[in-house]
């Protein structure tokens, strides 16, 4: 069952001078199993949406479940695995072990489960145990950030949700979490990121919500996406779109380099062929 946002309403401040509107009448369904990305511009609203899901905030009007239950029930906390921006902030232990194990303990898990969990979520974060005594505050940013990753992964939750996991982090930790990320989707979990970093992010991203303003103003593929109109879109879609408006008869839905270049590369024999046959 998803994750699912009905005429969803969310203020800051009700009922005071400082009420803020944030969402308007949000409808929403996220599958188990999918990568999602939530876009839009600074201040849209895309934070305040992710916390909707495991109730560390409430809607003033609509309704949120995931997968029927309420998102205060201690077991949607088990569901979802949320990552915040700066992973270092959300550390806090004295050891990676214990940071990692936070988790299932405070959910009652054994010792034994506990650590079998601690490995599991280690390994599906690419890191070595050799680690597992080391202070998190001692590690690289990317380390980190796969630390905290591991601490969520640990309760096995079917939903991760991500706010700008990249954010911050130098091209070869960006590239360890993006890996990461892909392989825990491939093994069933649902990601769901917000994020501003086209360029990393829309090569993995299945669906595509944008928020505008507090509603939902494009929710699809990404080949729709890239036929929206006003939305920032990757840099390589936007160099294909240039071509495209040259006149080069190339495909503009292109979401890689590596796709880009062969797609250049067709279209560069075609009309080569064309020269000489003329
Ligand atoms: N705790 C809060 N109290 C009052 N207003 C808030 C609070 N948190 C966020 N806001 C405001 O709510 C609006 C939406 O914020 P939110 O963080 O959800 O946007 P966002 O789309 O994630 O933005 P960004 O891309 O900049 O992170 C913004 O105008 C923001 O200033």
């Amino acid at each position: 069952m998803p994750i699912i946002l009905e005429n969803v309403s969310f203020f800051y401040s009700k009922n005071t001078p400082l009420e803020t509107a944030v969402l308007k009448d949000v409808n929403l369904r996220i599958e188990k199993g999918e990568f999602v990305g939530i876009l839009g511009e600074k201040g849209a609203g895309k934070s305040t949406l992710t916390k909707l899901f495991n109730g560390l905030l409430r809607p003033d009007s609509g309704k949120v479940t995931v997968d029927g239950l309420a998102p205060s029930s201690k077991e949607v906390k088990r569901r979802i695995g949320m990552l915040f921006q700066q992973a270092a902030d959300q550390l806090f232990c004295r050891t990676v072990y214990e940071e990692i194990a936070f988790g299932p303990l405070n959910f009652g898990y054994s010792r034994k489960e506990t650590e079998e969990r601690v490995f599991e979520a280690l390994e599906a974060v690419s890191l070595d145990r050799s680690m597992l005594l080391r202070d998190p505050f001692s590690l690289s940013g990317g380390e980190m950030q796969r630390i905290a990753l591991a601490g969520a992964l640990a309760l096995r939750p079917d939903y991760l949700v991500l706010d700008e996991p990249i954010t911050g982090l130098d091209p070869a930790g960006k590239a360890e979490i993006l890996e990461t990320l892909k392989k825990i989707k491939d093994q069933g979990t649902a990601v769901i990121t917000v994020t501003h970093n086209l360029k990393g992010f829309f090569p993995l991203l299945e669906r595509i919500v944008f928020i505008r303003e507090g509603r939902i103003s494009f929710q699809g593929s990404r080949k729709e996406y890239l036929e929206t109109e006003n939305v920032p879109i990757p840099p390589v879609a936007s160099m294909m779109r240039e071509l495209k408006a040259k006149g080069l008869p190339v495909n503009p839905a292109i979401f890689t380099v590596e796709e880009a270049l062969e797609e250049i590369l067709r279209v560069k024999s075609l009309l080569e062929k064309e020269k000489t046959e003329k």
